[in-house]
């Protein structure tokens, strides 16, 4: 081999290599009534510049995923498994060792801005604070630099707002601050849990719009936690499934939303309103019955309770997470096949089920169109 073929090989590997490498992550929580298993060996993996979107309902593991990657969760819960970050590994690291990986090389933010930003700061001291927390900058470039995030972000007369305080912005404009002051560091990750979920609609896509641009200008991973599918069909480039605290189907956005394979996904899409579906035209359904509490992780299906496919054998045997057959023509088999090793680092198709819905989920070739 060539000397310039290796240094083309060693390119092709670093842009594949994810940014974001999780594996086996599995959360416990010792609480008065014993362990509860919130998170059970999920796998994610993020590309640079990739949006990865984390769905479910209420109660699955979700926010406890998104906050155990950089060590958020209280000192006594159990995280057991691997979080690398561009190669370094998280799990287990020094609690002063993920101080400084936290807004420098991942960054959060959260539902609600109002409770995380500092009612009697305005909000340009508060973005300076976070600049001049992470770099040798003096005031005045670290307020130059506040302003250009302001702007970043889609703030208007950035001069003026940066001047004033938290409650004098609108619920949008404070979201909005919060992101700029989660990007000062351009942070590789952003975990964005439930960024839009206190939002109205048309101020949602604002925000979703800010995030595709800071991924498109600053080359930022993001990670964005919902439980509305609305957001993923917009923002996400592929999508992880949660159910009871692990991963049940993954794929791209586009695949997952036209053949949707786990019988809890097809619940959450038929309990999605559907652009184009208009008020008291169609009927959402409800998926029946509730999360499970998982005290222990069983060894079974933990949907199984609620799927209209269930079988004996979901009842008594957790179903592996299989990557689909490439091809689309012939029939899913009954049962993916055993062993299909690590979970969502690709853009295939993968579930965990043993009664995928396979065909029947497909659109036809008109529908497809
Ligand atoms: N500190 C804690 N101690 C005990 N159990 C916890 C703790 N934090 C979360 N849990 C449990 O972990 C499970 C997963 O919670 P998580 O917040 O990740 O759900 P979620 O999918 O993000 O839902 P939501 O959108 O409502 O936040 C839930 O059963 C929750 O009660």
């Amino acid at each position: 081999m060539t000397a310039t073929t290796d240094a083309v090989d060693a390119t092709a590997q670093l842009e594949s290599r994810p940014v974001l490498d999780v594996n086996g992550l599995t959360v416990t929580f010792r609480t008065e009534v014993g362990s509860v298993s919130a998170v059970d060996h999920v796998d994610l993996r993020v590309a640079p510049g990739e949006i990865v979107g984390i769905v479910g309902e209420s109660g699955c593991g979700k926010s406890v995923t998104a906050m155990s990657l950089a060590g958020l969760l209280p000192r006594s819960t159990r995280v057991e498994g691997s979080v690398r970050l561009d190669g370094v590994e998280l799990v287990g690291a020094k609690p002063s060792a993920l101080r400084g990986v936290r807004g420098r090389d991942i960054a959060y933010i959260f539902q609600e801005p109002m409770s995380s930003l500092n009612p009697v700061l305005t909000v340009g001291r508060q973005v300076v604070e976070v600049l001049q927390a992470h770099e040798r900058l003096s005031r005045r470039e670290a307020l130059e630099q506040a302003v250009e995030l302001l702007t970043v972000v889609g703030i208007p007369s950035p001069r003026e707002r940066i001047k004033h305080y938290p409650h004098q912005l609108s619920g949008g404009m404070r979201q909005r601050v919060m992101i700029a002051m989660a990007v000062a560091c351009r942070p590789k990750v952003l975990v964005a849990d439930e960024p839009t979920t206190a939002l109205d609609v048309t101020v949602q896509a604002g925000i979703l719009d800010v995030l595709r641009g800071l991924r498109d200008r600053f080359g930022t991973s993001i990670l964005v936690i919902t439980h509305d599918l609305g957001v993923i069909a917009d923002v996400a480039d592929r999508v992880m499934v949660m159910y009871a605290g692990r991963v049940v189907e993954s794929a791209t956005v586009h695949e997952l939303f036209a053949r949707p394979q786990h019988h809890y996904t097809a619940g959450l899409l038929a309990a999605s309103p559907r652009p184009g579906h208009h008020a008291g035209t169609h009927r959402l359904q409800e998926i029946p019955g509730l999360v499970p509490v998982l005290e222990v992780q069983p060894d079974a299906c933990t949907f199984a309770d609620r799927c209209p496919a269930a079988s004996e054998r979901c009842s008594t045997s957790a179903p592996p997470f299989a990557a689909l057959p490439d091809a689309l023509p012939d029939a899913l088999p009954d049962a993916p096949s055993e062993g299909s090793g690590a979970g969502p680092c690709t853009t295939e198709h993968r579930v965990a089920c043993w009664h995928p819905r396979g065909e029947a989920a497909r659109p036809t070739r008109q529908e497809s169109r």
